[in-house]
């Protein structure tokens, strides 16, 4: 991994902002849970511990209340046990110092789970004891009705003028239809807005806890997907920019969790079709570094990289007649991939003018996934190409001059990964970078065994995610092995630890 500081305006960042703004992908505005949970984790990873950004979330909030200008006579949080609650906590403590703070937890504490909000939690359980504000731990739907009684009273009490509610109940964690005593509880705050309108103002934090009718939402980073309320404000809680262009540990939620009680060939079979009378390593790395994930891995080839496949008892052979894949074996091999989730397509299959029949055709007519690497990239006849969205190119920086005319027109569909330092990944409506990997990584093979990372994870997951995760893999199998032999490893070393950097990332 190297250093994120050396990537002062490289040509690599160059040409990342010169690809987004020819494929006019400028910055997502809503994001849906899910991209927010690998947004967390990534800046987690690349500087911005979710501490601070949980304390950056809490303080945006607070600054919210002191611009709504009222002197609140007492503020009442409910805070649920995930970090929507946490948030809740670091908020209390700013109240606490100008205004009557009670803090409600809903739940157990136990189910406290991050030590961000566990952290939190501790401080606002001190300002108890020192008598800074006052808590109370709501379990069930008696309590939580006992509790908003005592509120209503005080809102009846005129000399109480302005109370606040803040909702740090749930937020992008949410899931399912809301639980008891939460839905209690909103059900009774509705009730009471809708009494008292003028004395009440209720915020949410980050997004309103089910349909409870919040005068703000004060949403954090960037607006979701959920939010209802027509006024909301969006806030900065310090997650630079260049993060969301990232590949990071994130980006691995985006996958699919392997099947628990699955059987032979769930998990994914990839068929591996490369390979000629000259070259038999390319097809056996891919296929070797796509067998450490996927089930079934078959290589079709000719038959002298038959003898090297009969060497590997985890590849399946297939052979070819000749000794390079050409156009006689169109049909052969289409009706062949329909047995496969993913065909690599490329490693080693040499340059010549029956195999450039054979790549155009194949290309043409299948309708399966395709990682298109290598001798493939070069043979393809772009003038009348389809990019399908179901094709993934892993060209390096030569190889992409070949496709890059093409990005910008409306057809390109697929997604590519252009490999280099900083390796770039994108698609018509994403891009991405990849700061995994090292000096290292230029021993040959390295290519051959991305695209069979890619394939692998391909067969069970969308292209892009594929290609973001296969990217940062190969990278990171690369630091470790730099830890150990500097740069003096080479491809069957990388095969050998891939089992290790799937196990850190993956289980
Ligand atoms: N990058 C960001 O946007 C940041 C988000 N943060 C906060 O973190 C929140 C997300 O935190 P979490 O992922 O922990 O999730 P939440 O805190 O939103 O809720 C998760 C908890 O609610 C419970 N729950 C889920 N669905 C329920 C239902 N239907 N009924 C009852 N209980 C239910 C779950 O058991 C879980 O414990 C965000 O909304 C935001 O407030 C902040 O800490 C700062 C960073
Ligand atoms: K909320």
């Amino acid at each position: 991994m190297k250093d994120i500081k050396c990537f002062q305006k490289t040509g690599n960042i160059l040409k990342f902002e010169e690809l987004r703004a020819k494929l006019k992908i400028n910055d997502k505005n809503d994001v849906s849970p899910l991209e927010i949970k690998v947004i967390d984790e990534n800046s987690e990873q690349y500087g911005i511990s979710k501490e601070t950004l949980m304390e950056n979330a809490g303080r945006a909030v607070y600054e919210e209340i002191v611009n709504l200008n009222v002197d609140f006579s007492k503020t009442y949080l409910f805070c649920g046990t995930g970090n929507n609650g946490g948030d809740g906590f670091v908020i209390a403590r700013h109240l606490a110092n100008n205004f009557a703070t009670f803090v409600v937890l809903i739940g157990n504490e136990r189910k406290i789970k991050t030590s961000e909000t566990q952290r939190n939690f501790n401080t606002v359980k001190n300002m108890e004891f020192f008598g800074n504000l006052d808590y109370a731990n709501i379990l069930d739907d008696e309590r939580a009705v006992e509790l908003l009684k005592t509120i209503e009273k005080e809102l009846e009490n005129k000399q109480n003028d302005h109370i606040l509610i803040i909702d740090a109940m749930l937020g992008t964690g949410i899931t399912g239809i809301l639980k008891n005593p939460y839905s209690t509880i909103v059900d009774y705050l509705n009730v009471l807005k809708s009494k008292y309108s003028k004395k009440l103002k209720m915020v949410s934090v980050d997004i309103q806890t089910g349909n409870l009718n919040a005068d703000l939402e004060v949403i954090l980073h960037k607006r979701k997907f959920e939010n209802k309320n027509k006024n909301f404000v969006v806030k900065d809680i310090g997650i630079p920019k260049y993060i969301e262009n990232m590949v990071g540990k994130g980006d691995f939620y985006l996958l699919n969790e392997r099947k628990q009680n699955s059987h032979k060939g769930q998990n994914g079979n990839v068929l591996v079709i490369g390979g000629s009378k000259e070259y038999h390593g390319a097809p056996v790395f891919s296929a070797l570094a796509a067998s450490k994930f996927a089930d079934i891995v078959t290589v079709a080839s000719v038959s002298n990289v038959m003898n090297t496949v009969s060497n590997y008892p985890e590849l399946m052979p297939y052979e070819l007649t000749g000794d390079y894949i050409v156009q006689n074996h169109v049909d052969e091999l289409l009706e062949l991939s329909k047995n496969y989730d993913c065909v690599v397509l490329g490693s080693g299959i040499s340059v010549n003018s029956d195999t450039k029949e054979f790549v155009n055709s194949y290309l043409n007519e299948t309708n399966g996934k395709v990682v298109i690497d290598a001798d493939a990239i070069k043979l393809i006849d772009y003038s009348n190409f389809k990019f399908k969205n179901n094709f993934i190119f892993t060209p390096h920086k030569k190889e992409f001059e070949y496709i890059e005319n093409y990005i910008e027109s409306s057809g390109f569909k697929s997604t590519v990964v252009l490999k280099g330092s900083l390796d770039i990944i994108f698609n018509s409506n994403n891009i991405k970078m990849n700061i995994t990997g090292n000096q290292g990584m230029t021993v040959g093979g390295t290519g051959d065994i991305l695209c069979g990372i890619i394939g692998a994870i391909y067969a069970c997951n969308d292209a892009f995610p594929s290609a973001c995760c296969g990217t940062y893999i190969n990278g990171y199998c690369g630091d470790l092995l730099e830890k150990e032999y500097g740069y003096y490893y080479n491809s069957t070393d990388i095969i050998k630890i891939l089992p290790k950097a799937l196990k850190e990332l993956l289980y």
